[in-house]
């Protein structure tokens, strides 16, 4: 349980719930075990009444019972509205710690996560964690208190009978433990087999196009099949082994009311035990029946809460190598210079850039051209910082980049990738994504700069067309178009293009680099392309070779 123990600041920050719940427990408990003595008294008092009547003794002792009951059931209801808030509101912070997280690490953390482990991690891990914040630490300190006050009532009332009725409870505890070890390991299995079904399903829902191009429909039905029926073997293995906690509880439970029959009897037959004590022993048993029987549940699901908060833990635990170590704001003109660039995927050992040096000055352009695999979106990834040379250093307007302030810089910066992305939302809302609080003429002026005014307004809801998900409503071109406009919205002064006009005729290309031109003062623009008509217009052009080659022309 030691990944448990990273959720004590949750816990502490919601002491005060956390302890209004525990005092709730006390006296809901207390009330429970309070009236089991009446019982016991109203059965004697039944047992031993010679007269035919009404017995007022009985009715006291009723109104006891039942009023004891109410308030049972009323702190009860207040102790589930304590505890089961707080773990409520921890697993609502703790989901936005991770997915603040997600949003902090580096691009290439990404690759060693997958999108089905981030749901996984969010849902199934998160939901997992709060089972064992609310009803997990709630039934242990019922438990807990439950039992120390019937040991106290049940010894004021014989310790002999106690001491029998309470001996299998240290055995059935250790029983417990050992079968919890086994539901852990195989916990950690089937949440495994889970996160694998979630990474399966996202990344066949992402490629469904692909899937149908090549009919391979039935081929990936199969391999969803074979990774749920993984899932279902591996989970009703872990059921199989929970079953055994009841089995071994309700065996348990058996042999103590066995034991408070013999010892009780025997104690009556010898005049030593009156009929109503043999009757609060049954209730006190029956009373600790639940939460037993809750304790199997309690500790599997702790098991498991242990191995989901160590998943977490995992992840929370990886830091980001991009590091913001300024605050200062300062304007960007959009000089940039690369001395002796060098940088190498850690993932994969692939060496993208090799001391690669060149200069560009603010407000002018850089066309960068090369072959496959030459390293040209590696540089579009330096330049907007969502990667860091291993060797050499990046220069902004003479400044490393790594002293500048990042969101600072990122505000100074547009990027259109080379892969198209759009949010499944309104096309207004895509291309005033870069902006706080953007109006309608801005998005319609970025738009319009991007040459894809006239498009939009075809469509029947114009701007307020939803795009679907990830863009599936539009063509390629408009979907290069309105990430243009994306990018333009912002007036960067450094404008990247990776790879971004290659679904555009030339002639509208044309017509954007000259918007451009024309609309936006003085940004440095870097247009990296396989087409010589788009380098053509560039002040430079650099060539880059998977050899990472450079040749300076012009
Ligand atoms: N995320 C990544 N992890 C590991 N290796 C990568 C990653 N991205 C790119 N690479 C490798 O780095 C090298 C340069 O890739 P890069 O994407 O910069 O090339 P490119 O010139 O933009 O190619 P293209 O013209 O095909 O877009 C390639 O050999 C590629 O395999």
């Amino acid at each position: 349980m030691k990944a448990l123990k990273t959720l004590n600041p949750y816990f502490w920050k919601h002491k005060l719930l956390l302890f209004y719940g525990f005092i709730f427990i006390i006296l809901s408990n207390f009330f429970n075990i309070y009236k089991v003595p009446f019982i016991g008294d109203s059965v004697n008092q039944i047992a031993e009444y010679k007269g035919s009547g009404f017995n007022p003794k009985i009715l006291v002792n009723v109104g006891i019972i039942i009023g004891s009951s109410l308030l049972t059931g009323f702190f009860t209801f207040m102790m589930r509205q304590t505890i089961i808030v707080a773990s409520r509101r921890i697993e609502y912070e703790l989901k936005n710690k991770i997915y603040s997280h997600y949003q902090e690490i580096s691009i290439t953390d990404y690759k060693k996560t997958t999108i089905g482990d981030l749901l996984n991690r969010l849902s199934e891990d998160v939901v997992a964690i709060r089972m064992y914040l609310g009803p997990g630490v709630m039934y242990v300190a019922n438990l807990i208190v439950l039992v120390s006050i019937t040991t106290f009532y049940m010894l004021k009332t014989d310790v002999c009978m106690t001491l029998w009725t309470l001996i299998p409870l240290p055995i059935l505890s250790f029983l417990i433990y050992r079968v919890s070890s086994v539901i852990s390991r195989k916990s950690k299995i089937t949440q495994k087999s889970q996160s694998a079904i979630s990474t399966f399903v996202t990344d066949s829902f992402s490629g469904i196009r692909v899937v149908k191009f090549f009919a391979k429909e039935k081929f990936i039905e199969k391999n969803y099949s074979d990774k749920v029926r993984d899932y279902q073997d591996k989970s009703l293995d872990l059921a199989k082994t929970e079953a055994y906690f009841f089995t071994i509880i309700t065996f348990v439970i058996g042999l103590l009311n066995v034991a408070i029959l013999f010892i009780g009897g025997q104690k009556y037959i010898s005049g030593q035990m009156n009929v109503g004590t043999i009757a609060e022993f049954f209730t006190y048993i029956n009373i600790l029946i639940f939460p037993f029987s809750m304790l199997g549940w309690v500790t599997s699901i702790n098991q498991r809460a242990d191995a989901s908060m160590s998943r977490v833990n995992e992840f929370l635990d990886m830091k980001s190598e991009i590091v913001n170590k300024s605050s200062e704001i300062s304007m960007i003109t959009g000089d940039i210079e690369f001395k002796n660039v060098s940088y190498t995927y850690p993932n994969t050992g692939i060496k993208a850039l090799d001391n690669l040096s060149f200069k560009i000055e603010a407000g002018k352009s850089l066309a960068i051209m090369g072959k496959t695999g030459s390293g040209k979106s590696t540089i579009a990834l330096l330049l907007s910082r969502l990667l860091d040379p291993d060797e050499g250093e990046i220069l902004i307007d003479g400044k490393n980049l790594k002293d500048h302030n990042l969101k600072n810089y990122r505000n100074y910066i547009g990027i259109i990738p080379q892969e198209s992305y759009l949010f499944s939302d309104t096309i207004e809302n895509n291309i005033g994504f870069a902006l706080e609080k953007p109006s309608h003429k801005l998005v319609e002026e970025a738009a319009k700069i991007a040459d894809v005014h006239n498009n939009i307004q075809g469509f029947k809801n114009k701007y307020e067309t939803m795009v679907g998900e990830r863009g599936v409503m539009l063509s390629g071109g408009q979907k290069q178009r309105i990430c243009i406009a994306r990018a333009l919205i912002k007036q960067p002064k450094i404008l990247i293009f990776d790879d971004s006009l290659s679904a555009l005729d030339t002639e509208t290309e044309e017509n954007i680099l000259k918007n451009i031109d024309e609309k936006i003062n003085n940004t440095t623009n870097i247009i990296i392309t396989h087409r010589e008509s788009s380098a053509i217009r560039a002040d430079k052009v650099l060539h880059l070779t998977p050899l990472n080659e450079l040749e300076l022309a012009k």
